[in-house]
């Protein structure tokens, strides 16, 4: 990657180039955070502020290159601008990642400094944990700005976000059985769950509640016994590998991104997909290959917005029913874009990522009208 300035000169012509610039075109802003004292190296992306200041989470990581940070970093913010959009939350899209091992590199004074860093923003961007952050190191950040979301309940915050994120994939898998059966029944069908941890174990809770069978499987066999037993003969484990080719009705993938891929679809004997993992699709093409082979597949970023939901929500003082409430219209916004990816025949990705469009146009539009030099006179007060 290279960044070379133009001389200030105008008569001589530069013949540096502006790769970094044209990786980052889509970005309103990109922040490099250096501080040897403490060894924070960070990065934070502010993708998208039209609907509001940027609101995501910051992840760390031993990344191997400067540049798998910064396209971590990029590409997770964009994500971040539609998460927020298709949950109608007054954020953009933004992103921290921190090159560092979270096993060894963690120390409440670095994530003071890059509380600082997140203070100098000034309000641009609100963040909270991600892979490889847990709530007390941004207790420490929040020692140094007002700019952190999702803290612990003891601190103010909303507490735990797997509760709203796994009733949101209750209501999206609702939707998915509306638009393939008629009704919301999911009495006697049987659901195939990938990942047991803090979202997954939730939704098999209330799928068995429903009266479902279950098909279950994780890396941890402690987490796979502990549902097998609560379920009473409800739920039958299979092997990591074996749980896309089960015979079930809906795929709930709630552990790892980019397992729906080549390999997987084929084995896939599902009537739809709904699930919490980020990133499902290996890439945007398998939304159109499961199109094509008769499976609904409830777009990921729609489906696990309960957690971004509760972490913008907490900003205005956390209240669990209106949170609640609003994790709700998760069932109306997938049975919205499983009926316009049918009526238009266009893949749900698409018609996901339309709605978001949508939004954010409106938004723009909005945002013009109330630009300084348009401002209406009764505003202006010099
Ligand atoms: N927690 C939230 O509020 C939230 C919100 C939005 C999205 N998500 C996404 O949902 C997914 C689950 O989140 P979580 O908070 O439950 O995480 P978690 O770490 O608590 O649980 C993940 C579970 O998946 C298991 N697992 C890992 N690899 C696996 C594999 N190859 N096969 C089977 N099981 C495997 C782990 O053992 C663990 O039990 C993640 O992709 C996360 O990014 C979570």
């Amino acid at each position: 990657m290279t960044l070379t300035l133009p001389t200030e000169n105008p008569n001589i012509q530069s013949t540096g180039s502006f790769d970094m610039f044209t990786k980052i075109q889509d970005h309103e802003q990109v922040v490099f955070c250096n501080d040897p004292e403490t060894g924070l190296k960070a990065i934070i992306a502010i993708h998208d502020t039209t609907l509001g200041p940027a609101l995501g989470g910051t992840r760390m990581r031993p990344y191997h290159t400067f540049e798998d940070a910064l396209e971590d970093a990029l590409r997770l913010s964009k994500g971040m601008t539609y998460k927020n959009a298709a949950a109608d939350n007054d954020f953009g899209g933004g992103k921290g990642v921190i090159i560092g091992d979270p096993m060894k590199d963690k120390t409440p004074e670095l994530f003071r400094a890059y509380g600082q860093f997140i203070d100098s923003l000034k309000g641009r961007f609100y963040t909270g944990t991600d892979m490889g952050t847990v709530l007390d190191d941004f207790v420490h950040a929040h020692k140094e700005t007002n700019c952190i979301a999702g803290l612990p309940e003891e601190y103010g915050g909303g507490g735990e976000t797997s509760i709203p994120t796994a009733l949101g994939i209750l209501y999206s898998i609702q939707a998915v059985a509306n638009t393939l059966w008629g009704h919301e029944n999911l009495t006697g069908k049987r659901f195939a769950i990938q990942g047991l941890g803090k979202v997954g174990y939730k939704v098999a809770e209330h799928l068995l509640e429903h009266g479902a069978d279950l098909y279950v499987t994780d890396v941890s066999e402690e987490a796979i016994q502990a549902l097998v037993e609560k379920a009473g003969g409800k739920a039958k484990a299979v092997k990591n590998d074996e749980i896309y080719g089960v015979d079930a009705d809906v795929f709930v993938p709630c552990a790892i991104g980019g397992i729906i891929n080549d390999q997987t679809i084929d084995q896939l004997k599902v009537k739809g997909i709904a699930g919490a993992a980020n990133n499902q699709l290996l890439h945007e093409n398998h939304a159109k290959i499961l199109k094509d082979k008769g499976i609904l597949y409830a777009p990921d970023y729609i489906v696990n917005s309960g957690g971004v939901i509760q972490v913008a929500d907490e900003l205005y003082g956390p209240n669990k029913s209106r949170v609640l409430s609003k994790t709700k219209t998760i069932y109306r916004s997938i049975l919205e874009v499983l009926k316009q990816s049918e009526t238009e025949n266009i893949t749900t990705l698409e018609a996901a990522n339309l709605v978001c469009e949508k939004r954010l146009n409106v938004r723009k539009q909005r945002a013009s009208f109330f630009s300084p030099n348009k401002r209406p006179k009764w505003e202006v007060r010099y």
